[in-house]
């Protein structure tokens, strides 16, 4: 799928040269997506190139928040070109499948997408690579991670007590497979009503802390509940595009800056044992 020369990712056509971000949650609906595109959005702020594959199966909806207007061209049956949204690269099933054909029928088809998305799509030279995995700790993200073994694990949680006893098990999913944590996103943390400012933990407190330490890793950041972020969203307007001074748009700049500053560059001796697959 691809090799490392140089601590860089090479591809077919293309590179990455900083990190590959595995976006991952215990179960659906917690806002995984929402988080990969507006971080995806947040790093390319700070100057990074950025793509994303959406390699969730049942939803695909990276294309719809990302305001993805284009399908991915073929040139010669070999080659994908892949849409970009202000500079940001992105390829997801939706584009492949018919989204009515049931879900049963795109699981099979998601392994052999996930080689072509990295060996055939014209990525050129990246700085970040997002990959939305499927919701949960089943086959389906079990099985990209193994594909992919020098992803780093992101997880998005909300602060529900259901949802980061789920989101802990990826820990150990991502400890077993030696895969690299790179902290928690807190989504869904409060709500702050317009009129007092006062702060409703409608999900819980301190779940996303809960999780970060259950998995020694870093909390990287709180979000609100907000609807204008879910307008947004439905819009295909990433916030930070539309409105970089709002609230959530800071809050997924100090994301951003936390994993910019994190360690970047990729480990030649994993190549060997496990890019056989
Ligand atoms: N912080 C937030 N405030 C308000 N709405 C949000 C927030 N985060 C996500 N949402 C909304 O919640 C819904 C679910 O979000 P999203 O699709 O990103 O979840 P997901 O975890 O990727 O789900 P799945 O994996 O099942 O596809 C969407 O309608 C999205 O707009």
């Amino acid at each position: 799928m691809y090799s490392v020369v140089n601590k860089k990712i090479k591809l077919e056509h293309g590179s990455i040269k900083k990190k590959i971000i595995a976006v991952a949650s215990g179960k659906g609906g917690v806002g995984k997506s929402t988080v990969t595109v507006n971080l995806a959005t947040a790093l390319a702020e700070l100057g990074n190139k950025v793509g994303i594959i959406d390699a969730d199966v049942r939803g695909f909806s990276i294309p719809r928040i990302l305001g993805v207007s284009t399908k991915p061209k073929a040139v010669d049956e070999k080659e994908i070109i892949p849409p970009e949204v202000k500079g940001i690269k992105s390829i997801s099933m939706g584009s492949f499948v018919d989204e009515n054909s049931p879900v049963i029928w795109r699981a099979p088809l998601l392994g052999g997408a996930l080689e072509q998305f990295f060996k055939d799509v014209r990525w050129g030279d990246l700085d970040y690579l997002l990959l939305d995995l499927p919701p949960g700790t089943g086959d389906m993200p079990l099985n990209i991670m193994q594909k992919v073994p020098h992803a780093d694990i992101l997880v998005v949680t909300t602060p529900q007590v259901t949802a980061t006893k789920v989101a802990g098990r990826i820990g150990k999913m991502a400890e077993k497979m030696k895969l690299n944590l790179l902290g928690v996103v807190e989504n869904m943390a409060y709500y702050q009503c317009n009129n007092c400012g006062q702060k409703e933990y409608i999900f819980g407190e301190n779940g996303g802390q809960y999780l970060a330490d259950y998995m020694e890793t870093e909390l990287l950041g709180q979000l609100p509940l907000i609807s204008e972020l879910r307008q947004r969203s439905d819009a295909g307007q990433p916030a930070i595009f539309a409105d970089p001074d709002s609230l959530i748009s800071r809050e997924f700049i100090k994301i951003a800056q936390k994993l910019v500053a994190q360690d970047s560059g990729f480990d030649e001796s994993i190549q060997a044992a496990q890019l056989k697959m």
